[in-house]
C-alpha cells in the first residue's frame, strides 16, 4: 500500500521528480520528464507497479529525515539495533541523461541493508528485460532503457520482475547506487561519479537560494516552498507544472483524481508572482518566454494549460490497470480541462505580465503584441459563461471571479498605456473595464446577504472571491468586500480550513460526483483576507495552523482532509506552496496585491 501523502519526500532534477517514502521506497518516478510514463508507479497501486526500496533489512520507517540545508538532497536515517545507517537520495540537475543517485552511508555499527528494485515501464504496465554485466544492470523495453550501477552484488528474479540485493554497511563506508535512463536505442550512458554529483547538486541548490531576497518571517518555510516551486519548473522551457503527480485523490477512495503534470497558465502566473516577489527574476523571464511560445497563434485558441514544451494536445485517458492510490479510481493521465473556457486565465496572464513590468522586467515587443491580442479576445468574449478557475465540469456560468479577472486584465492594459507609454486604445479598454465593474457589482452581489456570490444569481459562495481586492477590484475597506470575507469564512470553513465552494449549493455546480477536502491555497487567501481586514492576529494563527499541516519536510499537497487529518490531492502542489510564500510575505509587511489603478 502506498504511504500517506505527507510521508513522501520530493526529489527532482528540473526535468522530472521522484517521490520517496519514509520507508526508503521510491514509489513515483516519471522519466525522462514530469509528464512521461512512470517507471515507478507504486504510488497508484503497490510495489507490483514498480518501486525502488533501499533501507535496512529489518524494514520500517526512517527514524529521522531532512533535506540537507536548503537543497533537494534528502537524508534519511535509520537507528537500528545494529547501528545507524543513512541513505542520501538526490537527482543531479540535468545536464545529459537523468540520474537518480542513492548513497548508503554507515554512520555507526554494522547494519544490513536491503534493496528491492522493480522497474515497470509505462505506469506499471511493462516488465523490462533485465541483464547484468559486472557492476552494471540494464533494463530495456520498448523506447526505454534504465541502467543501474552499484558495486553491490544483485540478484535478478524472473527475468527482471525484481532485482534484490543485501549487503552490510559499516561506520564510515559509503555504498553508491546510480540509476540512469536513456532512450533504448542510445549507447550505454557514461558513468557518473556519485560523490562529485552530490557536491554539485548541493552547490546548485545552495547557489539558487542565495539569490532569494526574502527577508521576512518564517524564512525556512518560505525557502523550502521556493525550492519546491523551482523543482516544479521544467528547466528547458521555463514551464511550471502544477504538481509532480497524477491522480492523488481529493477525497479518500473518491473519483476526483486529476493529472497535474502540466503547465496551467493560472498556476504558473501565481508561481511567478511568488518567485518575482522574492527576487527570482530569471525564472520569471524564462516563463515569459515559455508563455510567448506556448500561446503563439490565434488568441482564440489560447488554452488554459499546456504540456511542458507548449504541446496543446493532452487528451485525458484512464489507466485501467492501476487501482489508484488506496483504491481511488480512476487514474487519469492527460487533462480534459485543457479544452475548457476559463475566462480568468486571460486576466491572470495580463496581470502577471503587468507585475513583471512593474518589477522592472523590460517589456518586449512580442510580449506586448501578445497582450494586445489577448485583450482583443477578451473584448469580444468577456460576457460569455465559462468554466471558472475551478474548472467545473457542470454547465458554464457567469462566474464572478472570472469577470473580476477580465476587469483586471483590462485594468492592467490601461495602466500599461497610461503609465508605461505602450501603444493601445486605453479609453476603449477603460470604458469596458468600468462596464464590467458595474455589471459584477450589480449582478454578482447579493445585497440581502451582503456578499458577492459564486456566479450571477447563485446561492453559493466561492473562496476565489477573496482574490477580488488582491487584484484591486475593490479595496479591502469596502463594506461589500468585508461582507464577502465574512460570508465566505462563515459558509466555506471546515474545521478552520476553507473549501473552494460547496459543490451542492446550487445543485451540482461542478458536475462531479463525490466531495473534496479543504483547499490549501484558498485557506492561505483567507489568512491574507483576515490580515487585510485588520484581523492580523487571527491571520497569523491561521497561517501557523497551515504551517502545521506541512509534512516534516515542509511540503504541502493540494488539499487537506479535515476528517482524516491528512493531506489530500496531488503533491507537492505549486498553488499551495505559492500560498505559503505570499502569505508569509504579506504577514512580514510586503505588499502582495497586483492592483494597478
Ligand atoms: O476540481 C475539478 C478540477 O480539478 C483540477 O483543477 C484544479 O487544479 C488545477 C491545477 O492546480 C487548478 O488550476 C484549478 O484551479 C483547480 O480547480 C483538474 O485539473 C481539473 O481537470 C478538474 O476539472
Amino acid at each position: 500500500m502506498p504511504a500517506d501523502i505527507e510521508d513522501y519526500a520530493l526529489l527532482g532534477d528540473l526535468h522530472t521528480a521522484a517521490l520517496v517514502s519514509r520507508d526508503g521506497s521510491v514509489d513515483w518516478l516519471c522519466l525522462p520528464r514530469f509528464d512521461s510514463p512512470a517507471c515507478f508507479a507504486a504510488l497508484l497501486h503497490d510495489e507490483t507497479a514498480g518501486r525502488w526500496l533501499l533501507a535496512p533489512a529489518d524494514g520500517g520507517p526512517s527514524t529521522a529525515r531532512r533535506y540537507r540545508g536548503d537543497s533537494l538532497v534528502l537524508e534519511s536515517e535509520w537507528r537500528t539495533a545494529d547501528g545507524v545507517v543513512r541513505v542520501i537520495d538526490f537527482m543531479p540537475p540535468r545536464t545529459g541523461a537523468p540520474h537518480l543517485v542513492r548513497l548508503v552511508e554507515g554512520v555507526s555499527g554494522r547494519v544490513t541493508v536491503r534493496t528491492d528494485l522493480r522497474l515497470r515501464f509505462d505506469y506499471g504496465h511493462i516488465v523490462p528485460w533485465v541483464s547484468r554485466t559486472g557492476e552494471e544492470l540494464s533494463a530495456v523495453a520498448g523506447p526505454d532503457a534504465v541502467w543501474l550501477r552499484t558495486p553491490v552484488r544483485l540478484r535478478v528474479h524472473g527475468r527482471g520482475a525484481a532485482v534484490h540485493g543485501e549487503f552490510a554497511v559499516e561506520a564510515g563506508q559509503c555504498v553508491p547506487f546510480v540509476l540512469t535512463r536513456t532512450a533504448s536505442h542510445l549507447p550505454r550512458p557514461s558513468p557518473v561519479d556519485p560523490g562529485a554529483a552530490l557536491a554539485d547538486t548541493v552547490r546548485f541548490w545552495t547557489d539558487w537560494i542565495r539569490d532569494c531576497r526574502y527577508r521576512g518571517r518564517w524564512p525556512q518555510a518560505v525557502h523550502r516552498a521556493l525550492i519546491t516551486l523551482k523543482a516544479l519548473t521544467y528547466a528547458p522551457t521555463g514551464g511550471v507544472v502544477a504538481a509532480a503527480t497524477t491522480s492523488l485523490p481529493e477525497q479518500p477512495g473518491g473519483p476526483r483524481n486529476w493529472d497535474y503534470r502540466y503547465c496551467w497558465l493560472r498556476d504558473s502566473a501565481f508561481t511567478l508572482q511568488a518567485l518575482l516577489g522574492t527576487g527570482h527574476v530569471g525564472e520569471a523571464r524564462a516563463w515569459r518566454e515559455w508563455l510567448l511560445r506556448a500561446v503563439a497563434g490565434d488568441p482564440a485558441n489560447l488554452q488554459i494549460m499546456y504540456a511542458l514544451d507548449g504541446t496543446r494536445r493532452i487528451p485525458e485517458t484512464t489507466l485501467g490497470w492501476l487501482p489508484g492510490y488506496r483504491g481511488a479510481v480512476p487514474v487519469r493521465v492527460g487533462n480534459a480541462a485543457a479544452d475548457q473556457f476559463q475566462l480568468d486565465v486571460w486576466g491572470e496572464v495580463l496581470d502577471c505580465l503587468h507585475l513583471a513590468r512593474e518589477t522592472g522586467m523590460t517589456p518586449t515587443e512580442t510580449a506586448w503584441d501578445l497582450q494586445c491580442a489577448l485583450l482583443e479576445y477578451l473584448e469580444g468574449h468577456w460576457d460569455e459563461p465559462d468554466n471558472s478557475l475551478w474548472e467545473v465540469r457542470g454547465p458554464r456560468r457567469q462566474f464572478v471571479h472570472s469577470k473580476a479577472m477580465a476587469w483586471a486584465g483590462l485594468d492592467r492594459a490601461v495602466h500599461a498605456v497610461r503609465a508605461h507609454g505602450l501603444p493601445g486604445p486605453a479609453a476603449r479598454w477603460a470604458a469596458l473595464r468600468d462596464r464590467i465593474h458595474d455589471e459584477v457589482c450589480s449582478r454578482g452581489f447579493d445585497t440581502r446577504r451582503n456578499t458577492f456570490t459564486q456566479f450571477y444569481g447563485s446561492r453559493g459562495l466561492d473562496a476565489a472571491l477573496l482574490l477580488l481586492p488582491r487584484v484591486g477590484f475593490l479595496p479591502w475597506s469596502d463594506p461589500r468586500i468585508r461582507g464577502t470575507v465574512d460570508a465566505v469564512r462563515r459558509e466555506l470553513c471546515e474545521d478552520g480550513f476553507l473549501l473552494r465552494y460547496r459543490p451542492r449549493a446550487d445543485g451540482n455546480v461542478d458536475g462531479l460526483p463525490g466531495e473534496e477536502g479543504a483547499f490549501l491555497a484558498c485557506t492561505f487567501w483567507l489568512a491574507d483576507a483576515l490580515h487585510c481586514t485588520g484581523r492580523t492576529e487571527e491571520a497569523e494563527e491561521l497561517f501557523e495552523h497551515l504551517l502545521e499541516l506541512r509534512s516534516d519536510l515542509g511540503l504541502l499537497s493540494e488539499e487537506y482532509d479535515t476528517r482524516a487529518r491528512r493531506q489530500a490531492g496531488n503533491t507537492p502542489q505549486a498553488f499551495s506552496m505559492v500560498g505559503l510564500v505570499n502569505t508569509a510575505r504579506l504577514l512580514s509587511g510586503a505588499p502582495t496585491g497586483t492592483g494597478a489603478s
